[in-house]
């Protein structure tokens, strides 16, 4: 599969080392990260740590997709463009507010969203033009295994085939890094290899 590697520079924000063993954002602008990839591709635990990382917040974009979005997937049916496009719209507007102002007053946010398509892309970016893609590549048999072994989530693993079908991974014209998972990686330690990737401005 192709893997995205962005040229320099990457990111619009300074950076600096930090204790946590990569770094943080140092100066305004602050970080507006998009973490996708398929359901089970670890987006919302991964995200989460980031965003802790980054010292940002974190916004998961499950609880903005309508309830009947939720009750299609919940019931194994895969979701439409027509579907997704309201949500994705809710998406880029979170994004938006949280976006740097040119004065720096922006909060950043680091979201986990799937984003699987490029036309999906495109629309976080028509609202957020400086955010920025983490794309959680990894193959379906690790992917399936999490999403067994993941329990209380409205999204069945049944799902998983149509959102390897759908997902269009992220090319290299876009904004953002790929980074490959791998099997028994803690996320701190994928967390660390992301930093780490932001800042080269590479595939990790
Ligand atoms: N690096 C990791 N190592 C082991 N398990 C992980 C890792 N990242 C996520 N998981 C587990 O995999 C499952 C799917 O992760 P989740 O963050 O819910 O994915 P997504 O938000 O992309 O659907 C969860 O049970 C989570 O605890
Ligand atoms: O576009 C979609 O089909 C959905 O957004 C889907 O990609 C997403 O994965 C679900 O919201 C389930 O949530 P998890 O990704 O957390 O499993």
């Amino acid at each position: 599969m192709a893997r995205a590697v962005l040229p320099l520079p990457v990111l619009p924000w300074p950076v600096l080392p930090s204790a946590y063993g990569g770094v943080v954002s140092s100066t305004s602008p602050q970080p507006l990260l998009v973490v996708m990839g398929v359901s089970g591709s670890g987006k919302s635990t991964v995200g989460a740590a980031l965003a802790a990382a980054l010292d940002v917040p974190f916004q998961d974009a499950d609880p903005l997709h309508p309830a009947s979005n939720v009750a299609k997937m919940a019931a194994g049916i895969a979701l439409t463009d027509d579907d997704r496009m309201p949500w994705l719209a809710l998406v880029g507007a979170e994004l938006s507010a949280a976006a740097a102002s040119p004065g720096g007053s922006g909060t950043g946010l680091v979201m986990a969203c799937s984003a699987l398509k490029r036309a999906y892309r495109e629309a976080i970016l028509a609202a957020a033009p400086t955010a920025r893609f983490i794309y959680l590549e990894g193959s379906r048999e690790l992917i399936e295994s999490r999403l067994e072994n993941r329990h209380g989530h409205f999204m069945p693993s049944s799902l998983l085939g149509s959102q390897l079908a759908t997902l269009e991974p992220l090319e290299s014209d876009e904004p953002g890094i790929t980074v490959e998972l791998r099997a028994g990686e803690p996320p701190v330690e994928l967390v660390a290899r992301i930093v780490s990737g932001i800042t080269a401005g590479d595939a990790v």
